[in-house]
């Protein structure tokens, strides 16, 4: 008999397309492993919401191995302690791993190459992205800084290659190392169990991920319009199932390449997005914890470091408490669902950077807590675009005006969803309620013609 082949499992749920374990089940019993690894990434271990998806995700994968008379060992601790262990205590000839870009599993992987025994190799695979980061350079072989030159070249080289199709059979090693039990990692809320809205709101795993592309696949040709409309559900919502790695880019980017409209069009740029998000922290590794640009941050965010307390207004934007109807609905929605629309995303965080004057990296940590698609490099990178901060980035004297936002993409509906204080109120004033219409829902924080100005103050003074 072959000797065993581990799979390490991380951010690369799923059986098909997944060249690991395609690779690991051609070549002997297979033993796939998820390492839960808490200290490894520091200020960016799994946020609460995150942690919700990943108990989700990994009771589904074990219920697809299972039809495969296969099992998943999970074990807790530093990864390349436990793996280096694993592979020692099973005998096994080769680690597979997807690639990932963060810097701590990019560290882990170094570390575990180097702590792996003559008997034991690391192979690590592409295919969580369209194209490997780094591998689409400039004409003087630089990784690109900035998206549109990048999705050009991207989209001159693309389709990716084919999707590989689920193992058709996984061997068995003779006997299975043992397992923690997913229960025992109290990855739910229990008391309170704040998760009911994420688990109504979403369908976890492979199987939902393929679900939600079939029914994307006849959405998609209204994307171009649509996708700015809060209140109508014209985006994928595919952000979670590709961050868990539930499903692959290749995968989605194959089953919509026929579709022959500009929904489509658009569509396949935000996929680049993505990959470039992975390009910017494979160059950067601090980008979402550092401003890329040089300005004089003391004077331009209100920190409580700088002496300033703005420990109100942050819990109010948390909260969903800004008197900015748009901006709350947006903050209530990631609260109950753990996601949110990204129309208001972008509202949202130039509210908090440029209405409140508060730092983009608080921002950063609220969504890394929040959001079950919470990716170290689009939240990092969409962050700094909307702070002016960035290698790429939105211009900070470009300050988004909520009130006109929130009617122009009519977000009317959206609005009574996540806000049912306001539900009552006509498409007319709902954007901007007058004093006499707000009931208990709160007054505006800092009115936008004061904000706009206190901020172009700040950018003065920063730049
Ligand atoms: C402040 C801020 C923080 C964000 N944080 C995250 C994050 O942590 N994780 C995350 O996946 N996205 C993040 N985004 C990007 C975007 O909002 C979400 O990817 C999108 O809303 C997910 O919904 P969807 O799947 O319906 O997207 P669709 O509009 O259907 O797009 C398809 C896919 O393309 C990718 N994509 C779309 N827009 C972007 C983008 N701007 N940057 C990078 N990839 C994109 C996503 O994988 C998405 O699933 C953030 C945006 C902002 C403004």
């Amino acid at each position: 008999m072959s000797s065993v082949q581990i799979v390490w499992l991380r951010r690369d749920l799923r059986l098909a397309d997944q060249p690991a374990f395609h690779a690991a089940a051609q070549a002997g019993p297979v033993v796939p492993v998820y390492v839960l690894d808490d200290d490894r990434a520091g200020d960016h271990a799994y946020g609460g919401a995150s942690r919700v998806w990943l108990h989700h995700s990994l009771d589904s994968l074990a219920r697809s191995l299972g039809a495969h008379r296969s099992r998943i060992v999970l074990r807790r601790g530093d990864a390349r302690q436990v793996l280096a262990a694993l592979a020692d205590q099973v005998g096994a000839a080769c680690i597979h791993a997807m690639r990932h870009y963060e810097p701590w599993w990019k560290e882990a992987e170094d570390e575990l190459r180097d702590a792996l025994g003559d008997d034991c190799k690391l192979c690590l695979y592409d295919g969580n992205y369209l194209l490997p980061p780094g591998s689409v350079t400039t004409g003087s072989g630089s990784p690109y800084k900035i998206y549109t030159p990048f999705s050009k070249a991207m989209l001159d080289v693309m389709p990716p290659r084919d999707p590989l199709p689920e193992p058709g059979t996984i061997h068995s090693p003779d006997s299975w190392p043992d397992s923690a039990d997913l229960q025992d990692w109290k990855l739910l809320p229990a008391k309170p169990d704040w998760a009911g809205g994420i688990s109504d709101f979403w369908d976890f795993g492979e199987a939902a991920a393929h679900d939600r592309l079939d029914w994307w696949a006849d959405e998609v040709a209204d994307y171009d319009e649509g996708r700015n409309l809060p209140s109508q559900d014209i985006t994928s919502r595919l952000s979670p199932h590709l961050h868990w790695g539930e499903i692959s880019p290749a995968q989605v980017w194959h089953k919509l390449k026929d579709k022959r409209s500009d929904g489509w069009r658009t569509f396949a740029k935000e996929l680049i997005w993505r990959d470039y998000a992975q390009n910017v922290i494979d160059q950067f590794p601090d980008y979402p914890r550092e401003s890329y640009r040089d300005y004089d941050e003391r004077k331009l965010w209100r920190n409580p470091d700088a002496g300033h307390l703005i420990d109100e207004d942050l819990e109010g934007w948390q909260m969903g408490m800004t008197g900015y109807p748009i901006v709350d609905a947006g903050m209530r929605q990631l609260w109950q669902t753990g996601w949110m629309h990204n129309r208001v995303r972008m509202i949202a965080a130039s509210f908090l950077v440029k209405h409140l004057l508060i730092d983009w990296r608080y921002g950063e940590q609220w969504f890394w807590d929040c959001l079950v698609d919470a990716d170290y490099g689009n939240n990092g990178v969409n962050w700094q675009w909307i702070s002016g901060t960035g290698v790429d980035s939105n211009m900070f004297v470009r300050i988004m005006a909520p009130l006109t936002q929130s009617e122009k993409f009519n977000s009317a509906d959206y609005i009574r969803e996540y806000v049912p204080e306001l539900a009552d109120l006509s498409d007319d004033c709902i954007h901007d309620p007058p004093d006499e219409k707000r009931g208990d829902y709160p007054a505006k924080m800092i009115g936008h013609k004061e904000a706009r100005e206190r901020a172009l103050e700040a950018y003065r003074a920063a730049k």
